[in-house]
């Protein structure tokens, strides 16, 4: 079995509001995957905990107050069979409670509201695509 010198922990946030609908950002075209969809997120960076790398990044890059309190797990996913000598663990969160109104922060990125049948449809990094099936079932609208 191939080992790995380097465990890279991404975490991303699916923000879901009470019509249904999941907040997803579409990459940066000059990044890796870029122009494709994904939940926002990013590095977990040196002695932060998970909760607080995601509150951190939904304000870097959408300026939405995450309630850190109100995030749940829903899945993980793992790019196990990467080549490289790195592999990203890739934690998703969900989130019902937040403030303010997202914007697209990044230079070139772009974000979307979009209801489960939208969400199937749209094209994202191999990662995504389990984690988007573990969205789906929560995206019946009107739930708390
Ligand atoms: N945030 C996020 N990253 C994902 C997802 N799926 C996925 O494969 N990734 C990958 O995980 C890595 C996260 O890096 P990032 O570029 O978003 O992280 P960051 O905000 O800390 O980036 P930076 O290097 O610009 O500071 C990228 O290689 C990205 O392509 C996803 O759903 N959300």
């Amino acid at each position: 079995m191939e080992k790995f010198s380097t465990v890279m922990i991404v975490v991303a946030v699916a923000i879901l509001d009470r019509a249904g609908r999941v907040l997803m950002q579409q990459r940066p075209p000059n990044k890796q995957h870029g122009g494709l969809w994904e939940f926002p997120g990013g590095k977990v960076e040196a002695g932060e905990t998970l909760a607080a790398a995601v509150v951190r990044e939904i304000d870097e890059e959408l300026g939405l107050a995450i309630d850190a309190e109100g995030l749940f797990p829903i899945c993980f996913a793992n790019d196990a069979l990467a080549s490289s000598s790195r592999q990203i663990l890739l934690l998703l969160y969900g989130a019902r409670i937040w403030g303010g109104v997202a914007m697209a922060k990044e230079a070139g990125s772009a974000i979307r509201w979009v209801d489960a049948k939208e969400l199937a449809g749209l094209p994202m990094p191999p990662l995504d695509i389990p984690l988007a099936q573990a969205v789906i079932p929560l995206l019946g609208g009107c739930q708390r």
